[in-house]
C-alpha cells in the first residue's frame, strides 16, 4: 500500500510505517470521510489515503486492503473457472469493474481477458477492444435499465453482448457478427437505451431531439425492434419513434416533434419523412444498421448512405449473422477506429437447427409440404413456410387450408401493415398454426415459439438461407429446418453442399451427386468446374 503523500513508502506489513509518521490506518471506520474531489476507497467510499501496491487502486485502510486482494483474487480464479457464462448463477458476483480512466481499475489482466474471450468463443479486432462484461450490472447502467432487463429475464449476459455493450459503452465504432438468435438486439439496445437516458438526465431542456436511431431492412424487425426498446426503457426519459412504410407518416411526424430520444426505422420511409417534414437530427449521437449486410447492399444502401452522411458525429453500431470480408471492408470505410467482434459460427447456419435436406422437383413440392403437415412426427406448429414470392405465398397458404384443413395465413410486402401485425399476432399467439412468409420474415424477427421452418423455395443466397433457417431457433434451443432443393437451385449448390457436410448434415444423393456440387475440393478451395458427365 502507497501513501498518497509518500508514494515511494509501498507498505504491505501493518507495522512497517516506512519514513511516514502518522501510522497507516488498521481498519476502515479509522478513516474519514472523502472530501469532495478527494479519492475514494474503492471498496467503502472513505478518503483513499494510499493506494494499494498491488492493484494501484485508492483505499483508506489495511482493513479494505485485504478486502479488495480477495475480491481479486476471487475475481482472478472465476476468469479461469469461466467455461459457459451464460449458464453462470445470476447471482454470481461479478469480477469486471469498468475502466473508468484510472489505470488500474480494471482487475483482468491481459492474459485472463484472452482467456475469457477464448473459452466464451469471442474474437475481437481493433486497437484497445474494452474487456468483456460477465453481469449487466458492471457497466454502470441506469438502475432502472437493470431492473427492466431482469424483469424481461435477462439475468446474464449473451457472449455478443458480454462483448459489444462496453464496446458501445465506451462509444466505439463496433461491427459485429454473430448467430442468428444469440441475443443481437439486446447489444445494441441496451447501450443505446443506456446514453439516451443519462444524457436527457443531464440536460433537462424541453426541446427533445431525437438522440439515437436504428435502421432495419423490415417493418417487422423495427416493429420488433421499438417493443424490446420500450421493454427496456420503461420508467426512464426514454420514448420511441416507429418510423416505417404503412402506418400514416403524419402520426409518426407528430410523435417526433413531440420529443423522442430513438428513431427506429426502415430507409425509405425515414428518408420519405426527412423529406416532406422538418424533423433535426443534429443531435442524433447513435446509428445502428441491424442486418447491415442487408442494408449495405444495393437496393438500400444509396438510402442507407445518404443518412449515415447526415449523421456526421454518431456512433455506429452495425450488426449481423451473415458478415462477409466484403461486408467487413465497407463498414472499416465508413468509419474510423473500428472494433469487429464476432461470436458463435460467422455466416454459418446456427448449430442448434438441425437441417433436413429434401430434393423435390418443383411440382412435388406442394405435395411434399402437404404429406408433412399431414404427417404428427415431423409436424411441429408453429411453422413458418419460406417462398420465393409474394403470389406464391398468397396460394400457398390457401392451398394448405384447402390440403389439410389448417389455418395458413400469409405475410408479404404487398400487405398492408395492419394485416400484417395482425397476421403475425395471430401466429405468435398461436391461433394461426402456419405462415407463409416471402423473405419479410426471414432476417432478425424473433418467432419465440416456432422451431420448425420450411424453406419451401431456396432463397437467392446462402445469406439468406442462414437468417431463415435461424428462425427455428432462438437462444440456442433445438429447431428443425426443412429445406426442399432441386436443380433449380444450382447456382448455391457449392456453398450449400460445403454448409451442410461442416454442420454434419445429410446430403441429399442428388445434391451430392450434381457436377454443380463435385466443384469442391475437402479444403473447402474451389476446382476449375468439372464438365457434365465427366
Ligand atoms: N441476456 C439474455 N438473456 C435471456 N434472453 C435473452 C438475452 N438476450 C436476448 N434474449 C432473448 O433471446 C432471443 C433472441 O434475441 P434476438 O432476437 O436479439 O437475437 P438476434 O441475435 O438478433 O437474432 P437474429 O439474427 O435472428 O435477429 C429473444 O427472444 C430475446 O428476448
Amino acid at each position: 500500500m502507497e501513501n498518497r503523500s509518500l508514494a515511494a513508502a509501498a507498505i504491505t506489513d501493518p507495522n512497517d510505517y516506512g519514513d511516514e509518521e502518522c501510522p497507516v490506518k488498521e481498519k476502515c471506520q479509522d478513516q474519514r470521510e472523502a472530501l469532495p474531489g478527494e479519492p475514494r476507497c474503492v471498496i467503502c467510499g472513505r478518503y483513499g489515503e494510499y493506494i494499494c501496491d498491488e492493484t494501484d487502486d485508492d483505499i483508506c485502510s489495511i482493513e479494505c486492503k485485504k478486502a479488495l486482494l480477495a475480491k481479486t483474487a476471487k475475481a482472478q480464479k472465476q476468469a479461469e473457472n469461466v467455461s459457459d457464462p451464460v449458464k453462470l448463477p445470476a447471482n454470481d458476483e461479478c469480477f469486471y469493474v469498468r475502466d473508468d480512466g484510472r489505470s488500474g481499475s480494471q482487475y483482468l489482466t491481459d492474459n485472463q481477458i484472452e482467456t475469457l474471450r477464448n473459452k466464451i468463443e469471442i474474437h475481437v479486432k481493433g486497437d484497445s477492444v474494452p474487456a468483456p462484461i460477465l453481469c449487466f450490472s458492471s457497466c454502470n447502467l441506469p438502475q432502472k435499465l437493470e431492473v427492466n432487463l431482469e424483469s424481461a429475464g435477462y439475468e446474464i449476459p449473451t457472449p455478443v453482448q458480454m462483448q459489444t455493450i462496453p464496446c458501445a459503452m465506451a462509444n466505439r465504432n463496433v461491427l459485429v457478427s454473430a448467430d442468428t438468435g444469440s441475443g443481437k438486439t439486446a447489444a445494441f439496445l441496451v447501450p443505446v437505451v443506456s446514453r439516451c437516458a443519462y444524457l436527457r438526465m443531464q440536460n433537462h431542456s424541453d426541446q427533445k431531439k431525437p438522440l439515437a436511431m436504428v435502421l432495419a431492412p423490415t417493418r417487422e424487425l423495427c416493429v420488433q425492434v421499438e417493443d424490446e426498446a420500450k421493454v427496456l426503457g420503461k420508467g426512464l426519459p426514454f420514448k420511441t419513434a416507429l418510423v416505417v412504410g404503412g402506418d400514416a407518416i403524419a402520426g409518426q411526424v407528430y410523435r417526433i416533434q413531440r420529443g423522442v430520444e430513438l428513431i427506429v426505422a426502415t430507409p425509405g420511409r425515414l428518408i420519405d419523412l426527412l423529406t416532406k417534414y422538418d424533423v433535426e437530427l443534429d443531435e442524433i449521437c447513435v446509428l445502428v444498421l441491424d442486418e447491415v449486410d442487408c442494408m449495405l447492399q444495393r437496393g438500400f444502401r444509396d438510402q442507407v448512405m445518404q443518412i449515415f452522411r447526415a449523421l456526421s458525429h454518431s456512433q455506429l453500431l452495425m450488426f449481423s449473422a451473415t458478415i462477409s470480408q466484403e461486408v467487413e471492408k465497407m463498414a472499416s470505410s465508413m468509419v474510423k477506429n473500428m472494433i469487429y467482434v464476432s461470436t458463435g459460427k460467422p455466416s454459418k447456419p446456427n448449430v442448434s437447427v438441425k437441417q433436413v435436406v429434401i430434393w423435390v422437383e418443383s411440382k412435388q413440392k406442394k405435395q411434399k409440404l402437404f404429406e408433412i403437415f399431414k404427417s404428427k412426427q415431423h409436424f411441429t406448429p408453429p411453422v413458418v413456410v419460406f417462398v420465393a414470392s409474394r403470389l406464391g405465398a398468397d396460394l400457398l397458404s390457401e392451398a394448405i387450408t384447402n390440403a389439410t384443413g389448417l389455418k395458413a395465413l400469409s405475410i408479404h410486402g404487398e400487405k398492408k401493415m395492419k394485416e400484417r401485425r395482425e397476421s403475425l399476432r395471430q401466429f405468435l399467439t398461436g391461433e394461426v398454426p402456419v405462415v407463409v412468409s416471402t423473405g419479410v420474415l426471414g432476417r432478425g424477427v424473433d418467432l419465440l415459439k416456432v422451431r420448425q421452418v420450411i424453406i419451401f423455395d431456396m432463397p437467392n443466397s446462402m445469406q439468406e438461407y442462414v437468417h431463415q433457417v435461424g428462425r427455428a431457433s432462438r437462444m440456442g434451443e433445438k429447431g428443425t429446418s426443412i429445406v426442399f432443393v432441386n436443380g433449380e437451385d444450382h447456382k448455391l449448390f457449392r456453398e450449400f453442399v460445403q454448409n451442410l457436410k461442416s454442420a454434419g448434415a445429410a446430403v441429399p444423393r442428388e445434391l451430392a451427386n450434381s457436377h454443380y456440387s463435385l466443384s469442391i475440393n475437402p479444403a473447402g478451395g474451389r476446382h476449375k468446374r468439372r464438365k457434365h458427365g465427366s
